[in-house]
């Protein structure tokens, strides 16, 4: 065997770091559209008539699918069975056509007074879309998480997944910071001289870029069919067989569930957060609505840069269960601080969203790595499916849970047509699930030290 085969694909430094960077870039368009809508919600209440509990439907329906439908999980098997190419192909088309979805309900005008489920047709319409679209992109996140486990492990694994989150992160802030503009730029003054933003723009550059990120993703397949010949080359297997009694060994696995409630707890009081964080600007700090996306947009510029560098500090030293531990006491800290009648100015907002992001950023490069050092890799697709699996039941119910509680008990007057709200309640919700992800975290790091699982060992093998 030359020297030539007997190197595998992703020794070369140059085509692991290669690949990451296609795979980051078709997540950094799926969370793009996942948080396009947030900056808009008070003018889809002005423009479109939607209330809070709309918008809390909406929002909810991003794990409607995922949860009851069990695709998820069907997903998770799925890739284990079939590889990360089809079901990674496959994902990128669910999140395109549900995102065509969104734009056409959004970009329609309904007879008044349409209904669909029992909620508006267009809201309903556009909830669907966004329905197929989270499938899409959840189960996208599970194949790129594998992805990176086959080309990274034993070497940059958690820099590998911390800059992939850092990238996704990137679409998350273009959300916040570029969609009002975009709808203001594409909007229109009507003949009474009133100004219109253009609320579908926005999904419509969104729907471009994912078809962007599916050719991107259809590039990386060909590198992937590479990495499976070298490692045939080899003599090594590409992937052992997954079972269907795999799942028992999964489920079976309390070190699992500890990742998986963190997982639920930590991510529910932060992507549903920044669902409504735009509009928290607007209601407690004065933040003017066509800036309101600017301060939450902090959030993932701060993990942008901090889930690498933490990650980095994993694969190095370790210590994964403490940053998760530190992590959560963050948490609690920055809702707290949002919750309490103090400074409701700006610069308080923007100093708290930025230690939001350290912790955004420490749990993150802390839990993710620490999936492979509890589950062996055959079984990855279906636990990290499973992990979302649980994760999405917050994702899809705390919202809805918000919209609620914000249309139910936290009304103010309404001024200049615009309806005010207190968001004291809403924080001190999101709060609660901070302290329940310490209790987690704690837990975990007490789990971990009974059975030995390497999650306060460096990942890089010397
Ligand atoms: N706003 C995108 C939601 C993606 C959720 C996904 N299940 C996930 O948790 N990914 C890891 C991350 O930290 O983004």
């Amino acid at each position: 065997m030359t020297e030539q085969l007997k190197q595998k694909l992703n020794d070369s430094a140059v085509l692991r770091w290669s690949v990451l960077a296609l795979v980051a870039f078709t997540m950094l368009c799926g969370y793009f559209l996942t948080d396009v809508m947030s900056p808009l919600k008070p003018m889809l209440e002005k423009e479109l008539l939607w209330d809070s509990l709309d918008y809390g439907f909406f929002t909810s329906a991003y794990g409607w699918f995922n949860v009851f439908l069990l695709m998820l999980i069907f997903g998770g098997i799925i890739l284990d069975k079939m590889g990360v190419r089809f079901t990674g192909m496959g994902a990128c088309l669910l999140m395109v056509f549900g995102c065509g979805l969104k734009y056409y309900a959004i970009s329609t005008t309904f007879p008044e007074g349409a209904m669909l489920f029992g909620f508006k047709m267009q809201v309903t319409l556009a909830a669907l879309g966004y329905a197929i679209f989270g499938v899409g992109v959840e189960i996208a996140g599970i194949t790129v998480s594998k992805i990176i486990v086959k080309w990274f492990k034993g070497k940059e694994m958690a820099l590998a997944m911390g800059l992939e989150m850092a990238t996704a992160r990137i679409g998350t802030t273009l959300a916040m910071v570029l969609t009002v503009p975009l709808a203001d730029f594409f909007g229109y003054t009507d003949e009474g001289g009133a100004f219109h933003t253009n609320i579908p723009a926005p999904i419509l550059f969104c729907l471009v870029m994912l078809c962007v990120g599916t050719i991107a993703f259809f590039i990386y397949t060909f590198y992937d069919k590479k990495l499976d010949a070298s490692l045939d080359a080899e003599g090594l297997e590409p992937e052992e067989p997954f079972r269907m009694k795999d799942i028992v060994y999964i489920i079976t696995n309390k070190g699992f569930w500890l990742i998986a409630l963190l997982c639920v707890l930590f991510y529910s009081a932060v992507f549903p957060f920044i669902k409504y964080a735009a509009d928290l600007m607007v209601q407690k700090y004065h933040v003017d609505p066509k800036l309101a996306g600017t301060i939450p947009g902090l959030l993932p510029i701060g993990a942008i840069i901090l889930t690498p560098l933490f990650g980095s500090l994993y694969d190095r030293i370790g210590k994964g269960a403490t940053l998760m531990v530190i992590g959560s006491v963050m948490l609690i800290f920055v809702h707290s601080m949002f919750a309490l009648p103090i400074l409701n100015v700006w610069w308080f907002a923007t100093v708290i969203m930025i230690v939001l992001g350290f912790a955004f950023s420490l749990v993150p490069s802390a839990m993710w790595p620490s999936v492979p050092k509890i589950i062996p890799e055959k079984q990855l697709g279906t636990a990290y499916a499973l992990i979302f699996w649980v994760q999405n039941w917050g994702l899809m119910g705390v919202p809805l849970l918000i919209g609620w509680v914000l249309n139910s008990y936290c009304k103010g007057p309404v001024v200049d047509g615009a309806q005010t709200y207190d968001y004291t309640l809403p924080m001190t919700i999101f709060a609660m699930f901070g302290v329940l992800a310490l209790i987690v975290a704690l837990m975990l790091k007490a789990e971990n030290k009974k059975k030995g699982y390497g999650l306060e060992e460096a990942n890089i093998q010397k």
